[in-house]
């Protein structure tokens, strides 16, 4: 089965992150995301990253941290997504491709639902806020 490299920006200020509704159409649609996309070919995470970032919230990553890789194989798909801390950027996020955002406090990230692979994360990230 193909794998796809996906980069993810975990966006976060003061005790919040900024989350985003995928479309019904796509994979794993109406379920919550952090922004991000696939790398294209050759590209590293990090580049992908900023540019997924500027494409779908608008803003440019001013400071970033390497968070957690997780691999995950939803049968019709198989993704190893780059989990990224984002805790500096320029602009203010919005939903540049007409998606629901929002920010949510981390303490209230269990009331949302999120891919299966994301619930490491979610996990982790409950845990140091
Ligand atoms: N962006 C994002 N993708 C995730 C998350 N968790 C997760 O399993 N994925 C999976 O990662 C894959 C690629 O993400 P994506 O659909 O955002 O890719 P993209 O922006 O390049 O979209 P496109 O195909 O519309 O061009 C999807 O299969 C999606 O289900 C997450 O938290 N954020
Ligand atoms: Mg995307």
């Amino acid at each position: 089965m193909i794998r796809v490299k996906v980069a993810v920006g975990i966006i976060l200020r003061d005790n919040s992150v900024f989350v985003a509704l995928r479309n019904s159409k796509q994979h794993q649609g109406g379920l919550w995301e952090f922004p991000g996309g696939k790398c294209e070919a050759s590209e590293s995470a990090e580049v992908a990253l900023v540019r997924e970032l500027k494409e779908e919230c608008g803003i440019s990553i001013t400071e970033c941290e390497f968070f957690k890789t997780i691999s995950h194989d939803y049968g019709d798909k198989s993704v190893e997504l780059f989990f990224y801390k984002v805790t500096g950027f320029d602009g203010e996020p919005v939903g540049k491709e007409g998606q629901e955002v929002r920010w949510v406090a981390v303490s209230d990230l269990v009331s949302y639902d999120f891919p299966e692979a994301n619930k490491p994360i979610v996990v982790a990230l409950m845990a140091h806020y």
